[in-house]
């Protein structure tokens, strides 16, 4: 007879989630963790769910952050990861951090306990056999290299792991647009653009040489000692550039040809910082070649040096680390399955998320869309309104429409943030238009509150 348990590779946060979310709901699931037998260079313990850096969650605040109502999603769905980060709190403002030993032997020992829970000690190393019937990959940034090469070989990627040069990106309502104009670069119109895919910040001498001093001044992110792989020239941090010499990113990243600034016709800019939109909603921009490992605070200190981005607030700000990730709107489908092989579905880090939260709620996700399946069910998707629902979109692509688009779109792994929510219209005050940040403050409300109503109206729905 064919095996009823889901099994589940990887123990992390995201496992450990999408573990508990399928024995609550009376399915038994063996997962499979190898730290034990084999360790990563980053984890430190045998303990599932181990918190490889920091000990925070994140804002916890439901109101104002996407994270904050990301936390409350997980609160309603009986996340036990967010139960143990509760009961294993420690004092760090208006964000959710952990005493990291305590939290990790909670989640652990709530796994272990449960009777439908099996915990073994492997290492799996290649694909699993159709004996095992549906599987959760949830091996996280750090799969072990036999399972990667594995699921490289399936997904037909040359290699999984490389340097993740990740450039930062702003949110587009925090742009001054008196300052930057679109434009592409010679006015060229690409395939479905305009010739105006571009947000422009230009710079004259003065601040661009400013500009220059102060990135090679810095404070940057030390590499780790397991970071080993090379990066490539084509995506140098621009502080190494910067370093090589004063006019490299003018002729890099920053080279002001073929634009001509619509606000001051008349005046060639000296350098030219380029954002592209990011998302289909067009709430985000990516800042074009700037891949960058300062530390986050001067990255917020020198890129508000930007003409345009003095007051840009960043959904997420770059770095440039070992990462794992699948191509996931090319790979898979809109529950998370291999296309490839719909046995198979993935969860955590590893699907493109980014961040212990974001992780827990794929796992989540995972979790309650194998209980659908094991149950004959289709997989009920969370409303693209929550911020779960915002989180998969982006992962699966479920917004774009064909299979060529999805993989024409250069995937970035992502932290949740409101420029994936769509949008919605700011409230007014007695009649009364908001403006500026009192506006930004008033939707990211709107949006937390219709996420959370239409999180639980989802949950109430079968799985
Ligand atoms: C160095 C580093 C620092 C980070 N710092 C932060 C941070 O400060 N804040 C933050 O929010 N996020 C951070 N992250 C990201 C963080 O690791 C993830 O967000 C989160 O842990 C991902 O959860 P996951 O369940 O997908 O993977 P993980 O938590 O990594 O869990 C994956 C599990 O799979 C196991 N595994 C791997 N391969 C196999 C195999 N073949 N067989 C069996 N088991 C296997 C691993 O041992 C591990 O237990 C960091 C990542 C790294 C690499």
């Amino acid at each position: 007879m064919a095996d009823q348990s889901i099994h589940i590779i990887g123990g992390g946060l995201a496992g450990s989630e999408a573990a508990w979310q399928i024995a609550q709901a009376g399915i038994p699931v063996v997962l499979h963790e190898m730290r034990g037998v084999r360790g990563t260079d980053a984890h430190k313990t045998t303990d599932l769910a181990e918190l490889v850096c920091s000990n925070s969650f994140r804002s916890d605040d439901a109101e104002a952050n996407a994270v904050g109502v990301l936390h409350a999603e997980l609160r309603l769905g009986g996340s036990l990861v967010l139960k143990s980060a509760d009961a294993h709190q420690v004092p760090a403002g208006s964000a959710l951090a952990v005493d990291r030993d305590g939290f990790a032997a909670a989640v652990t020992k709530a796994l272990e306990d449960h009777p439908l829970v099996t915990i073994v000690r492997e290492e799996i190393s290649g694909l699993p056999d159709e004996s095992w019937g549906n599987c959760i990959i949830a091996t996280g940034p750090l799969t072990a290299p036999g399972l990667a090469q594995a699921i490289a070989e399936i997904t037909g990627t040359e290699s999984l792991a490389f340097f993740d040069a990740i450039a930062p990106i702003v949110h587009f309502d925090s742009i001054d647009l008196d300052k930057a104009w679109f434009q592409s670069r010679y006015d060229k119109v690409g395939p479905g653009g305009n010739g105006k895919d571009y947000l422009n910040c230009p710079m004259d001498k003065p601040q661009y040489e400013a500009f220059i001093q102060a990135l090679r001044d810095g404070e940057k992110t030390e590499f780790r000692e397991w970071e080993g792989t090379p990066y490539f020239d084509g995506c140098l941090p621009i502080e190494v550039m910067a370093e090589r010499g004063v006019e490299t990113l003018r002729h890099g990243p920053m080279k002001p040809m073929g634009l001509t600034n619509s606000h001051q016709p008349d005046i060639k800019a000296y350098a030219v910082v380029q954002l592209r939109q990011d998302n289909a909603l067009g709430t985000l921009y990516n800042m074009v070649g700037f891949q960058t490992k300062l530390k986050y605070a001067e990255q917020v200190r020198i890129f508000h040096m930007i003409p345009g981005l003095e007051s840009a607030d960043f959904a997420r700000l770059g770095g440039l680390h070992r990462n794992t990730y699948l191509n996931s709107p090319q790979v898979l489908d809109s529950s998370l399955r291999l296309k490839a092989r719909p046995s198979l579905r993935f969860a955590g880090q590893i699907t493109g998320c980014e961040g212990y939260v974001e992780s827990a709620a794929v796992g989540m996700m995972a979790g309650r869309f194998a209980v659908a399946e094991a149950r004959g069910a289709e997989a009920n998707l969370p409303p693209v309104t929550t911020a779960m629902g915002a989180l998969l979109n982006h992962i699966t692509g479920g917004h774009l429409s064909t299979d060529e688009e999805q993989g024409k779109r250069s995937f970035q792994p992502m932290n949740i943030n409101f420029g994936l929510f769509p949008p919605i219209d700011a409230p007014t005050t007695e009649g009364k238009r908001l403006r500026g940040k009192e506006k930004t403050i008033a939707k990211r409300k709107a949006m937390a509150v219709r996420a959370l109503a239409d999180f639980q109206s989802w949950l109430k729905e079968p799985a």
